[in-house]
């Protein structure tokens, strides 16, 4: 096809083979790391927001739970290094073990297997004070040195933001798409877009938008307040020809489930299945 041709008038799909591959300039540079020998993952699916604060690891958390009560193999991994919150949730404090062959994730009470840098510290309270590269390599680490076994689905809890971590993510793991999580402020539209921008220009799918913290329910009459103003995500989702996903109010049980450090049995009624 026309767009497909290169300066050199071959296209990308006929590289395979070509004499001249490995010194094309054309062609694109490859940066996906391989995984552990003891991986295999169906699908990756990364969870991302455009700033912090949204509720991305409760997104992440939820999503994985609810795979995991239709039986499949779930894992998570913790990218977000300098704020991880996964093996708390899930009440996992215990150190990752090693092997000549990788490292091990830890395993939750629901069998979610998880790591996160905070398994891999002895006082999981010590701040990470590391700089990108740093960062990006452990993540990097925790695909290609994590032996995760056979997992159906990996989800990648992501830092907030469209920086270092998100992109060398995209960049490394071979992820079969994202899921957006936002709040209802008017900001917000413009950060989401961000979000999906990046992901596109990876030429990874989005496969839908969660909008957190979208109400309060009243205990006593059951009246919505929409404490953080009125909700743009239809507007958004249709306009980027994207699914919601889910409207999430601030909802007490939840927060209980993950204050008790019992995600491993929560359940948020307010997501829908991701369809890949
Ligand atoms: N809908 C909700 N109902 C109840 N509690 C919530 C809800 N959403 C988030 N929380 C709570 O708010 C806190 C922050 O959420 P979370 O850690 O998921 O944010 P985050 O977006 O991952 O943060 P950051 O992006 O800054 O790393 C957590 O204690 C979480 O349990």
């Amino acid at each position: 096809m026309a767009e497909e041709q290169n300066n050199g008038g071959c296209s990308e799909s006929s590289c395979a083979g070509c004499e001249h591959a490995s010194t094309c300039e054309s062609k694109k540079e490859d940066f996906r790391v391989p995984a552990n020998m003891y991986t295999q993952v169906k699908k990756v699916i990364g969870v991302i927001s455009g700033k912090g604060g949204v509720g991305k690891s409760l997104v992440t958390a939820s999503l994985a739970r609810m795979m995991r009560e239709k039986g499949y193999t779930v894992g998570i991994l913790d990218a977000d290094i300098t704020g991880p919150s996964i093996p708390k949730m899930y009440g996992v404090h215990s150190m990752a073990r090693g092997t000549e062959d990788g490292i091990l994730p830890c395993i939750a009470k629901d069998e979610t297997r998880i790591m996160s840098v905070n398994l891999l510290m002895e006082d999981e309270s010590a701040p990470v004070i590391w700089r990108g590269p740093v960062i990006a390599g452990v993540v990097k680490q925790f695909w290609s040195d994590v032996m995760w076994g056979d997992l159906d689905y990996l989800f990648v809890d992501m830092p907030p933001g469209t920086g270092d971590v998100p992109l060398t993510v995209f960049q490394s793991l071979p992820v079969d798409g994202v899921v957006i999580v936002t709040s209802p402020q008017d900001l917000v539209q413009m950060i989401v877009k961000k979000a999906y921008n990046m992901a596109k220009q990876m030429n990874i799918p989005v496969l839908g938008i969660v909008e957190n913290y979208s109400y309060i329910k009243c205990p006593d009459c059951g009246k919505e307040m929409k404490v953080f103003g009125e909700s743009h995500i239809d507007e958004i989702a249709s306009e980027l020809e994207i699914p919601v996903l889910g409207k999430m109010p601030l909802d007490p049980v939840i927060a209980e489930a993950v204050e008790a450090e019992k995600f491993y049995e929560a359940q948020n009624p307010y997501l829908k299945e991701i369809e890949l």
